[in-house]
């Protein structure tokens, strides 16, 4: 029997015929590109692919083998597409994004909309980005202030995102992608909760709490704390503060802002009341214009997965390699159901970059041939 030794030797001169091979293979897939960005062919040939996969797994005769050379050959092809792709890059031929490059933003002649009413979150966080004289009016939803954009009645709207400890707004997600609108900034808010009642209310006088159904997870703690206090979900907690307000009913307390209790002339019962000390809300602001700051440091798409015939693993670790190979950071990845397809996901990925980068055309290049329906939500 030969010894481990003898063995290592026998691989290292398997590996080194492979590597000449791996580059001869790469030499010729340069040839491959060149000749596509003549050609204006695309990079990405899945039928290609398939039909290679199936030719090489056919050269082998047990289920493991065909597996492990499916599994190179994927990655093989893999490397040679981003290849290909920086290719295209190089060559000029990537053509430009549509997306417009600038300056400033006209804070002070812009009109805004935040969704709410007076004393809402959305009113603080778009007074944080744009000052406190922001020409500015309110909607009762997140969908109608995303029309309001799409139709021109606002430049731009300031919405949730994201909660530092509820997690994502599941809604702006869907609205991201339903609405041709997209994101040029954002800001963080911290966010301190209060439970507010009608003056002179006590606790014990409590029987139900309104509030927005993110406000409410983020209380939680609290909350649990009252299990007889019925949870009531409305569409924003300054809303809810008003509908006490409006009640007259001291069965009735609100989960908003100190803000908030106060210009609806509702009392503080308890302060700060998240489970997290430092709860913050990232706003995005959001326009219908393709553009984007000067020094947009963070860019935000949303793809699908191509169809699968067959079954056939690994295409969101494919997508996503197009990140790792063009030495992007990825910051943040959400999915989504997309409507009317069971099991099937939409997903939303950050990564840092602007659209000036060769590495992110790169990277939006590989993706756009090889997901479905990629779309530039913006670079901020
Ligand atoms: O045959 C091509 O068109 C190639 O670009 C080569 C190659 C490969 O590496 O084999 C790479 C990408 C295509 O998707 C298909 C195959």
């Amino acid at each position: 029997m030969a010894t481990l030794e003898e063995l290592r030797v026998e691989l290292d001169k398997i590996d080194n015929q492979m590597v000449e091979l791996y580059q001869k293979r790469m030499n010729v897939c340069r040839e491959v590109g060149d000749y596509k960005v003549k050609a204006g062919r695309k990079v990405y040939d899945r039928q290609r692919e398939q039909e290679k996969l199936a030719d090489v797994a056919s050269k082998v005769d047990n289920d493991f083998d065909k597996n492990g050379v499916r599994e190179l050959y994927t990655q093989l092809m893999s490397m040679s597409r981003k290849l290909q792709y920086q290719k295209l890059v190089e060559a000029g031929a990537l053509g430009r994004l549509p997306f417009i490059q600038i300056d400033s933003l006209e804070k002070d002649t812009a009109r805004v909309v935040f969704q709410g009413t007076e004393g809402a979150y959305g009113e603080a966080a778009m007074h944080q980005f744009f000052g406190e004289d922001v020409n500015c009016f309110h909607v009762r939803t997140f969908r109608d202030a995303m029309t309001a954009i799409e139709e021109g009645a606002a430049d731009y709207a300031v919405l949730p995102i994201e909660n530092s400890s509820a997690g994502p707004v599941n809604e702006m997600y869907d609205l991201l992608d339903e609405f041709e609108n997209y994101i040029v900034a954002e800001t963080i808010l911290p966010v301190v909760h209060t439970l507010s009642g009608l003056p002179g209310t006590t606790l014990t006088d409590i029987k139900r709490v309104y509030s927005k159904a993110e406000a409410l997870m983020q209380t939680t703690g609290f909350l649990n704390d009252h299990a007889d206090w019925q949870q009531i979900s409305v569409v924003n907690t300054a809303i809810a503060a008003q509908k006490v307000v409006k009640d007259g009913d001291k069965a009735q307390a609100a989960v908003c802002s100190a803000y908030a209790a106060k210009i609806h002339g509702l009392e503080v019962l308890a302060d700060n009341i998240n489970d997290e000390p430092d709860n913050c809300t990232r706003f995005i602001v959001v326009t219908n214009q393709k553009v984007y700051l000067k020094h947009a440091s963070k860019i935000s798409i949303e793809f699908e997965l191509p169809h699968q015939s067959g079954a056939q693993s690994g295409s969101l670790y494919d997508l996503l390699s197009h990140f790792v190979y063009n030495n992007i950071n990825m910051t943040k990845i959400e999915s989504r159901p997309v409507k009317g397809k069971q099991w099937e996901y939409r997903f939303f990925v950050d990564f840092d970059g602007s659209l000036e980068d060769a590495a992110v055309k790169n990277a939006l290049r590989g993706l756009r041939e090889e997901a479905t329906n990629l779309r530039i939500l913006g670079n901020y």
